[in-house]
């Protein structure tokens, strides 16, 4: 008859002990909290209609999962316990009333508040003052014993202060990574092609339960106290608030949001108080920990179980959830970076809906590992833009397909490049993809590069909207008349915006290498190739080989160049920008043997300039001979210091190196 509820009952308790394990043994979860908690409301609510199925080793009943082999195990004197859930404020107002109903007791109950830690459980034994030994909560009778481990935190002090504890005394609390630290791990790790940490506590977890020691040490623990668990010789307040003040007295670290209100309505303004705070926090809670603060009570309250009767734990909405990725599509920005966004069955997660993620680039999608088709963790934390964090691979059906990345703009069907060491794929159209249009605009006229008078941002946005410019070179088809349909533009400025674009013709090379936006292309690099090669038809027929000669131009920068000149997207666009007539004068090579006057010196730049931008300043020092270098030192034959210049120009002092000013730069560029 209920064979059906009791096979679901079975399934439940499977998956929450696979799931358990994953999470408690191997610091390495598959699914996200809330999708456990689901799991876990199922069990029991089934189990509440049929407490006759309770079994003892069904996970409601359960602490946490088994001591892991390889280290010995610690035998818990006072069990370690787990913590009933409430989702919302009816389940807290449920929590007052069981209390009272079974205190019997009407009158105001005060609670001690205290954030819930996302990290792991621990019991550190103090004797005479000392730290003997260290363990984790384990299965609740018995932990690991990690006492070397958490030795190398440097939060949890080896010896306590004063002299007033109890002769042993066995403080449990929270050990858990910072976020700043788990983001500077995570980053490390990816840096070294490692694994990555989900999540801070799983690399909480994952950190202390290290066979050596070692590696525990570097990695960023801290630790907050939260409860007593063995006395001997000595009594302890009676709340819990004040013992946690005593622990703090003898330097064991305490969480300064720690609050005792006396109602439950107070409880759940903290809640809301806390969850408004959560983002800003250095550290990740998943909720608070409300407790009876009288210890007389919680004694009456008593424990079921796996929980304490006088405590709950009140969850945030969860930060991560699962969902499915049903596509990936691809979006070219304004730089022409492709990016692979991930279109997600929508997912309620960090308090909005989320429907797209973005995938970044394909070091991120190989990382990950991830398919079309695949059941996907969702984590959004904070403003935080919505991340894929994971995949449950378990759950990964059939017909997955892989993503593929387009050879093809999807925009402009230029070609896509991928740099050799870049993780993005680029359009190669800089100068015809609608994508990059804009911004190709806006460089093209910008001062460095044709430096044209009056075409300013708003211009270009309203050219490109009218569709009265698609490439560079339209700028220069239309007449003073149909530009004054543009706001603010009246026949007198019209004409001065065709004047200035007219003037713009008569260029440098240099400027026009520059203007077309090739990227990593500054303007000293475009004034290198420039001078290098001399001509654009040289340059544009370069090989990759040729390229790297030039100085600056590295195998990045010549793959840009390179592929920038084969896209025929392009080069369409440079013929029709010629035909308009931009033109420049030949460069002039100076004879052989006539040196320059920077010949070989190798010149610092610092401090900031007036009269030329770095940029400019350092491609004029490589025209007059000059090897433009980073940093002062024995090798340096001259520093240019403009305003303000600081530790270089004191060390150029120190190594009595020639001193210029910014003028003396000028002067020699003026007279060569
Ligand atoms: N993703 C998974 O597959 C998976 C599997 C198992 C468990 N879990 C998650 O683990 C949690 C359940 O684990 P649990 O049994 O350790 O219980 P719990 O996390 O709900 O509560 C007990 C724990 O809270 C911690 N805690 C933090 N701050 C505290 C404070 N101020 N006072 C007291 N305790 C504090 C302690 O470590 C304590 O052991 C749930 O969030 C569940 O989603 C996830
Ligand atoms: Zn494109």
């Amino acid at each position: 008859m209920n064979t059906d509820l009791q096979q679901q009952l079975a399934s439940l308790k499977q998956q929450l002990d696979y799931h358990g394990h994953r999470y408690y043994v191997e610091d390495n979860p598959e699914i996200p909290d809330a999708e456990y908690d689901r799991l876990m409301q199922q069990l029991l609510a089934i189990e509440a209609e049929h407490p006759e199925w309770i079994t003892n080793d069904s996970p409601s009943q359960r602490v946490g999962g088994a001591a892991l082999e390889g280290f010995t195990q610690v035998t818990h004197e006072i069990a370690m316990l787990s913590l009933g859930n409430a989702f919302n404020d009816d389940d807290l107002r449920d929590f007052q009333k069981r209390v009272q109903d079974r205190l019997r007791d009407n009158s105001s109950i005060s609670y001690c508040c205290e954030p819930k830690l996302d990290g792991l459980a621990v019991s550190l034994m103090y004797e005479n003052g000392v730290l003997v030994q260290a363990a984790t909560r384990g299965d609740g009778a018995t932990g690991e014993n990690i006492t070397h481990n958490v030795r190398t935190i440097g939060a949890i002090p080896l010896r306590l202060r004063g002299d007033d504890w109890p002769q042993r005394l066995e403080v449990r609390g929270e050990v858990f990574m910072p976020k700043k630290g788990f983001e500077e791990l995570n980053a490390k790790a990816l840096k070294k092609g490692l694994k990555t940490f989900a999540n801070p506590r799983n690399a909480a977890a994952g950190s202390l339960r290290q066979l050596d020691p070692k590696i525990t040490a570097t990695r960023p623990l801290s630790f907050y106290a939260y409860a007593v668990g063995v006395v001997e010789g000595r009594e302890l307040a009676d709340t819990q608030y004040q013992r946690l003040c005593q622990l703090k007295a003898w330097g064991l670290p305490m969480c300064p949001e720690i609050r005792c209100v006396d109602s439950i309505e107070s409880v759940i303004e903290y809640h809301q108080m806390i969850g408004e705070k959560r983002q800003s926090l250095g550290y990740e809670i998943d909720g608070v920990v409300i407790k009876v603060d009288q210890l007389d009570l919680q004694l009456q309250l008593g424990f079921v179980a796996r929980a304490p009767r006088w405590a709950i734990a009140y969850k945030f909405p969860a930060q991560e959830e699962m969902t499915i990725l049903n596509n990936v599509e691809f979006q070219v920005g304004r730089t022409g970076a492709i990016t692979p966004v991930a279109k997600l069955e929508p997912v309620f997660v960090g308090g909005v809906t989320v429907s797209n993620a973005t995938l970044h680039n394909a070091d991120e999608v190989a990382r990950l590992g991830v398919m079309i088709g695949d059941t996907v963790i969702i984590r959004r934390a904070g403003d935080v833009i919505p991340q894929i964090a994971a995949v449950v691979e378990s759950r990964r059906p059939d017909n997955a397909t892989a993503i593929v990345f387009p050879t093809e703009c999807p925009v402009c069907q230029s070609k896509v490049e991928r740099v050799e060491g870049e993780a993005v794929a680029r359009c190669s159209g800089g100068l015809f993809c609608q994508a990059q249009r804009k911004e190709a605009l806006k460089h093209f006229v910008s001062r460095k590069a044709l430096d044209v008078d009056g075409c300013g941002e708003k211009v270009i946005e309203q050219l490109v909207d009218r569709e009265m410019v698609t490439t560079p070179a339209d700028l220069f088809k239309f007449s003073a008349g149909e530009v004054t349909v543009l706001e603010r533009m009246g026949p007198k400025s019209a004409q001065k915006l065709i004047d200035a674009l007219t003037a713009s013709k008569q260029t440098t090379l240099a400027r026009f290498i520059y203007s077309l936006g090739i990227r990593e292309v500054g303007e000293a690099t475009a004034a290198n190739v420039a001078n290098y090669f001399e001509t654009l038809e040289a340059i544009s027929q370069a090989s990759k080989e040729q390229l790297i000669k030039v100085p600056d131009v590295g195998e990045v920068v010549a793959a840009h160049l390179f592929n920038f000149f084969r896209e025929p997207h392009n080069t369409a666009v440079i013929d029709d920008l010629l035909a308009q007539g931009i033109h420049w004068p030949a460069i002039e090579k100076p004879q052989a043997g006539v040196e320059l006057p920077l010949e070989g010196k190798v010149v610092v730049l610092t401090g900031s300039l007036s009269q030329l931008t770095r940029g400019d300043a350092k491609a004029a020092l490589q025209a007059l001979g000059a090897k433009v270098t980073g940093s002062v030192s024995k090798k340096t034959d001259l520093l240019v210091a403009g305003e303000a210049a600081g530790s270089k120009l004191t060390k150029a002092q120190d190594l009595n190196i020639e001193i210029w000013n910014e003028q003396q730069l000028v002067d020699l560029i003026n007279n060569g």
